[in-house]
């Protein structure tokens, strides 16, 4: 549902991002005008070292950060045309937009299918709807399949995030906002992982936000990206562009030109200079 009337030509964004700025505790500013869209079945990525606010950008959006003692106190946060303020957690995800936190978060003492289940909360009694759905994920992570009466805490690493994004498929999501996917698994999983969420998108149609690290693989799935630093949007612009910027790829590729200084030599003075002064 969208109360926003659409500009010609131009499709509404499903999430769009205006200016925020969040502060903890009331005095720690965190995020300071942060703006961003992302379009309806977009892979869109928010990029950053640790500590630049990506999670916070995240939290922000699906109304997560009262738990923290943060609060967006600036700009303001519409998905699907609605504002995300008016929503509780629970309702946000009633009405499509649901976080995969940072750590993957399983119930350990769960088994692998009573975790996917739990992802079906907010749907109500809907049993066939919710068993095609789990047959749904299990095609996607035939892993979670042969693992489905394991209990959580015994599984690997890569499994569990595979049940953190199949537990949000659980929601009937129309966007999800994948906290750091990557974290603490070794490349192939990653790259497995990355394609499975690439699958998802195409196949059915879900708008996808992530937050990572790791830029190299990010910018090969997403479509468009944000550089944040220090609570700011530093530079932004479509993957192929990013990928192909000189100081990205010396920042944050590891790829540096020839002849340039350290990173560590040139960073203060450029970044300064070239995004933000
Ligand atoms: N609950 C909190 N209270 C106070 N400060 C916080 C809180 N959570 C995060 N911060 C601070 O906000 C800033 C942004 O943190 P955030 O977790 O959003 O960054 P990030 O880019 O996601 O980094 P990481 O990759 O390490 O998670 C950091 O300086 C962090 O210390």
């Amino acid at each position: 549902m969208s109360v926003v009337s659409e500009a010609p030509g131009a499709a509404q964004p499903l999430l769009k991002v205006n200016n925020i700025e969040v502060i903890y505790d009331h005095v720690i500013l965190v995020l300071r005008g942060i703006s961003l869209e992302v379009p309806k079945g977009g892979i869109v990525a928010i990029l950053g070292a640790n500590g630049a606010g990506k999670t916070t950008t995240l939290k922000a959006i699906s109304n997560l950060l009262g738990t923290e003692r943060g609060e967006v106190t600036k700009g303001s946060i519409e998905f699907d045309g609605v504002s995300v303020e008016s929503s509780s957690p629970n309702a946000l995800v009633k009405r499509g937009c649901i976080q995969v936190m940072e750590g993957r978060h399983c119930f350990e003492h769960l088994t692998v299918e009573e975790n996917l289940l739990t992802g079906a909360f907010t749907r109500g009694g809907d049993r066939q709807g919710i068993q095609r759905d789990l047959e749904m994920v299990y095609n996607y992570f035939p892993r979670l399949r042969e693992r489905r009466t394991s209990q959580a805490g015994y599984t690997s690493g890569g499994e569990q995030q595979m049940v953190a994004i199949g537990r949000a498929l659980m929601s009937r999501p129309k966007m999800i906002l994948l906290d750091e996917p990557s974290m603490g698994l070794a490349p192939q999983l990653v790259e497995q992982i990355f394609e499975i969420v690439k699958q998802i998108n195409e196949q059915e149609g879900v708008t996808i936000l992530l937050a990572e690290q790791n830029t190299n693989i990010a910018l090969r799935y997403a479509k468009f990206g944000y550089i944040l630093e220090s609570g700011r949007v530093v530079m932004e612009g479509e993957a192929e562009q990013l990928r192909n910027n000189e100081d990205v790829k010396e920042f944050y590729l590891g790829l540096g030109g020839e002849g340039r200084k350290s990173f560590r030599d040139v960073k203060h003075y450029r970044r300064r200079k070239r995004w933000i002064g």
